[in-house]
């Protein structure tokens, strides 16, 4: 288990001639196995602080932060998963899992066995030997994070992982990744911008302004969560209170 922090957090594009300030003092702490869901309206900055804490993206200031050492770039301690299928085409499924494990310095003698085992994590140790172009959309997004997770991070940072995804597998895919979570004993971080979906994982969610922080929302509902919690008042009372919380930002 670990503990992601993010303090001050300063992040600038280039801009014509100035800079477009996107990330303004970001202060947030994930602690060991919470899942803490970040939604925003569109370009309020979730995928960039997401990038940052993956250590893909550079930024101005502030301390990106695992278990109080700060990150040197992209680490085995934090899998990444985002909503466009990256899997290799040229590899099968196991290959893109292999791949992943032999890069992290895994023995090649071990990778075999370990990417069995992961595939069989996310209900797929039947379908190793298929292609990427053979699986369907919901089949990639789980080798993905089979992927993501075949080194042991300890820290899973998701971005719009189910995005693209039909309602039905998003469900599924939901339910899966709280086994594992459960299971696992992950932190994680979700970019998402679908609010039902926030509440329905999360212990927390952090709604973000234009490039801050706006208000955190505990989602202080019972695990685990069976199917109908999504109908008790305080499911749909959460669901508004982020909405509209959102809305604040879509409007000024
Ligand atoms: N590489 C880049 N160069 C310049 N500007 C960028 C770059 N990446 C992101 N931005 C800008 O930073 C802002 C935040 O983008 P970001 O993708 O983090 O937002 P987001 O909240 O994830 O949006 P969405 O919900 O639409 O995915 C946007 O204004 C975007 O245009």
């Amino acid at each position: 288990m670990a503990t992601l922090k993010l303090n001050n957090l300063e992040k600038s594009f280039p801009a014509g001639k100035n800079r477009h300030r996107v990330l303004k003092g970001i202060d947030l702490t994930l602690h060991e196995n919470e899942f803490v869901s970040v939604v925003g309206t569109s370009g309020c900055g979730k995928s960039t602080l997401l990038s940052i804490a993956a250590g893909l993206e550079p930024f101005d200031s502030g301390d990106v932060l695992v278990d109080d050492q700060p990150i040197e770039g992209p680490g085995l301690d934090r899998g990444v998963v985002f909503q466009s299928y990256t899997l290799l085409p040229w590899l099968t499924a196991r290959g893109n899992i292999e791949f992943a494990l032999k890069a992290a310095g895994v023995p090649a003698r071990d990778c075999p066995a370990i990417a069995q085992q992961h595939l069989e994590l996310v209900k797929l140790g039947h379908a190793g030997d298929r292609w990427p172009g053979e699986l369907s959309g919901g089949m990639k997004q789980r080798v993905a994070i089979a992927r993501a997770l075949s080194y042991r991070p300890k820290i899973l940072l998701m971005d719009e992982p189910f995005g693209a995804l039909d309602a039905m597998t998003r469900h599924q895919m939901q339910q899966l990744l709280i086994e594992i979570w459960e299971k696992h004993r992950l932190t994680v971080m979700f970019v998402t911008h679908d609010i039902e979906e926030a509440v329905w994982l999360s212990d927390r969610i952090v709604v973000m302004g234009q490039g801050n922080i706006d208000t955190t929302f505990p989602v202080d509902l019972p695990r685990p969560r069976n199917d109908g919690v999504n109908r008790t008042a305080r499911f749909i009372d959460l669901q508004h209170e982020v909405l509209s919380c959102i809305q604040q930002h879509a409007i000024n």
